[in-house]
């Protein structure tokens, strides 16, 4: 049953930004469902504050899927609503650390899922600080991981990644077939990626991009032997098997026997996958995560908060299997 809604028998969302990378992805996953209303925009009014101003008063949800200064302008365009405030989803980096909003990873704490379903403001988490929490944390809150160890973060993502323009880069004339970038280690990704993974020391995060449009693998490099009590990668599976034991769409997986992995085999779905090849004779492990940015990484992410936020579809579930 849905939570109550402003009007109609059930609850009404908005994707701001709609006809974006991001938003078309949100869009798709929710057509066709019959426990929500999908509002939407005339194109020509998409950018419009009064045509906005009034969708969102009519919206129990809005999506922001829109650059970062664009979702600062509509977050204060539905606090200008006071009672009439829309709940708010923002899929941007402006409010990932802000103490005001929660951090939808509804799979990094016990409390997370809940509070998501609590809170009027919440953030949708980058694509790489999904798979590089979801492996560090439960390491540091197990205390394999020392919280000021210095951790580096190496990622690959799909080139959809960067949204409209580099899709339309990549798909042009001239792009790189490979690029490393992010290399000035100012990455808008850094600050939750520290938060979130409860590192007291900024990780140095190594960013790719690839010339195959969605999928992402991202990996953390470690030396077993000057962590503390010196774990085999076996203690390391088993603390991340602990923590998302029961969870729906995060699953420790076995380690390829061939010591590979590509990043696009779960496109299109809202899963993430978390493995641990490590070579216990050298005292080594390198841990990788592998999702789709635009599933796990930002529409799925995005729609199973709203469930969340909205009571509906699989929100009891709560980030876990039912
Ligand atoms: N692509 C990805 O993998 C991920 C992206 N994100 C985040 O989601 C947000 C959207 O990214 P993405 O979808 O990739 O970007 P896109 O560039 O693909 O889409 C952004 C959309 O927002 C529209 N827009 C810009 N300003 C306004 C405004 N004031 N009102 C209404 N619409 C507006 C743009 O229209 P126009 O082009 O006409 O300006 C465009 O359609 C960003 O903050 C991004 O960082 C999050 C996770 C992953
Ligand atoms: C390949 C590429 O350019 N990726 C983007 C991140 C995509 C993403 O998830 O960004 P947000 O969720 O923070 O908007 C980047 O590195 O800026």
């Amino acid at each position: 049953m849905a939570q109550g809604t402003k009007s109609g028998s059930v609850p009404s969302i908005f994707i701001d930004g709609e006809s974006g990378t991001t938003g078309l992805q949100i869009v798709e996953r929710l057509q066709g469902r019959a426990d929500i209303a999908l509002r939407s925009l005339p194109p020509e009014l998409r950018k419009d504050p009064s045509a906005k101003r009034d969708i969102f008063a009519e919206a129990d949800a809005v999506v922001l899927c829109l650059p970062d200064d664009a979702a600062k302008e509509a977050t204060s365009l539905a606090a200008s609503l006071g009672s009439q405030a829309p709940k708010l989803l923002d899929a941007s980096t402006a409010h990932r650390v802000d103490p005001d909003w929660t951090y939808g990873f509804a799979e990094m704490a016990p409390g997370q899922a809940p509070a998501i379903a609590a809170s009027p403001r919440v953030s949708n988490p980058g694509c790489y600080p999904t798979g590089g929490i979801a492996l560090l944390r439960p390491l540091v809150e197990a205390g394999i991981l020392p919280k000021d160890f210095p951790v580096t973060v190496n990622a690959v993502s799909g080139y959809s990644g960067g949204g409209k323009s580099m899709i339309a880069a990549y798909e042009g004339e001239g792009a790189p077939s490979f690029e490393l970038y992010g290399l000035s280690l100012e990455h808008k990704h850094l600050p939750e990626l520290q938060l979130y993974s409860g590192l007291s020391r900024r990780p140095i995060f190594v960013p790719s991009v690839g010339d195959f449009r969605q999928g992402m693998l991202v990996s953390v490099p470690l030396h077993l032997d000057v962590l503390p009590g010196r774990p085999a990668p076996a203690d390391l599976q088993a603390a991340l098997e602990k923590h998302y034991a029961g969870a729906e769409w995060v699953r420790v997986a076995p380690a390829e026997a061939n010591g590979k992995l590509e990043p696009e085999a779960l496109n299109n779905t809202n899963g993430l996958e978390l493995r641990v090849f490590g070579n216990a004779k050298r005292q080594q492990a390198v841990l990788v995560a592998r999702l789709d940015n635009l599933g796990k990484g930002a529409s799925g992410a995005a729609v199973q908060n709203l469930e969340l936020m909205l009571g509906i579809g699989a929100a009891n579930r709560m980030g876990k299997a039912a």
